[in-house]
């Protein structure tokens, strides 16, 4: 019997069923990187699946990047930018725009984007309430610590504000900028962020959206993604990889080491990426998993 076009939609809403009951309550930490936030009918297609989330009684919480959007920020005011070992050499100059271009502008795009839809988000910067503190990090190169100026390493998270928010009813959306105790102020690569303030909120999933499909076997060839992992098959590959993927990869080893269940690397260019990932029985992109 051929299934009329309404049938096969009741068809996928039960395919979300078993998934709906699974992850009723869960807490899941999306980060949402500035190379998945370039279009704007993605950028839409994002907040409908955070808010569809929040309806269907999971808790999500959005930890956001803007990477080429503080690229392009510092490039019209003639700031030099550069890259080590994956992070921005950040001078105090430049951290200024990191936040105005994180806080002021990034996350306040997302938030009108999911407000559309109900009072839903709320921002913060990752300064506010202790959310996180950092200290000063170094990069290695060939083993040699180099100073990369005000980049931070997450050493503490105070989840409480967030926890507050969700238990309100709110989506929390966050940028990567954190506290020292010192008085600085440091600019935090937003995937190892996100990865921390999972473990912190004992989140079911940490989701990471990406503009690859996943994480490619054999990069640069993209044919063959590699869909499952455990967290020591990946600490076995971590030497090997390159790039952006370096800090992705180890967000999510270090969200599954620190107790989080399921960590995802998703592709950010597929509408409603979030969506087919949580509710359908293939799920998308590459997935880590406890040993
Ligand atoms: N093994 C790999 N699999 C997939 N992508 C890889 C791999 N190694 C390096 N990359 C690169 O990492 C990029 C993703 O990192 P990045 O550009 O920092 O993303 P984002 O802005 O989403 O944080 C990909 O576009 C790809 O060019
Ligand atoms: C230290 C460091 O490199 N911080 C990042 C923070 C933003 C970020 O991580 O953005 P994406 O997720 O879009 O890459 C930066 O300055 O670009």
């Amino acid at each position: 019997m051929r299934l009329t076009t309404a049938q096969a939609k009741a068809e996928s809403l039960i395919e979300a069923l078993p998934w709906l009951t699974r992850f009723h309550g869960a807490t899941v930490v999306i980060k949402y990187g500035g190379n998945a936030m370039t279009e704007e009918s993605l950028k839409e297609g994002f907040a409908e699946d955070v808010v569809f989330l929040h309806h269907a009684g999971l808790r999500p919480v959005v930890v956001h990047g803007g990477g080429p959007q503080i690229s392009t920020a510092l490039d019209q005011l003639g700031i030099e930018s550069t890259f080590t070992a994956g992070l921005r050499v950040t001078t105090p100059e430049a951290m200024q725009v990191v936040r105005m271009v994180l806080t002021g502008q990034v996350n306040r795009d997302i938030v009108g984007l999911v407000n559309r839809h109900g009072p839903f988000a709320v921002g913060m910067s990752g300064e506010d309430a202790h959310l996180f503190t950092a200290v000063r990090k170094h990069a290695l190169v060939d083993g040699e610590p180099v100073d990369i100026g005000q980049v931070g390493e997450i050493i503490k998270v105070e989840p409480g504000a967030v926890e507050a928010l969700l238990d309100n009813g709110r989506i929390p959306v966050i940028s990567s900028v954190a506290r020292g105790d010192d008085g600085e102020i440091y600019n935090v690569n937003a995937d190892t962020a996100a990865a921390a303030l999972a473990v912190a909120l004992k989140a079911h999933k940490l989701i990471v959206l990406t503009d690859v499909e996943g994480l490619y076997a054999n990069w640069p060839d993209d044919t063959d993604v590699i869909d499952l992992l455990t967290a020591d098959e990946l600490a076995a590959l971590m030497p090997t990889l390159s790039s952006g993927m370096v800090p992705k990869m180890e967000a999510c080893l270090t969200a599954v080491q620190g107790g989080v269940p399921q960590a995802h690397v998703l592709d950010g260019r597929v509408s409603h990426s979030l969506l087919l990932e949580i509710f359908t029985n293939e799920g998308i992109g590459t997935m880590v998993v406890p040993s």
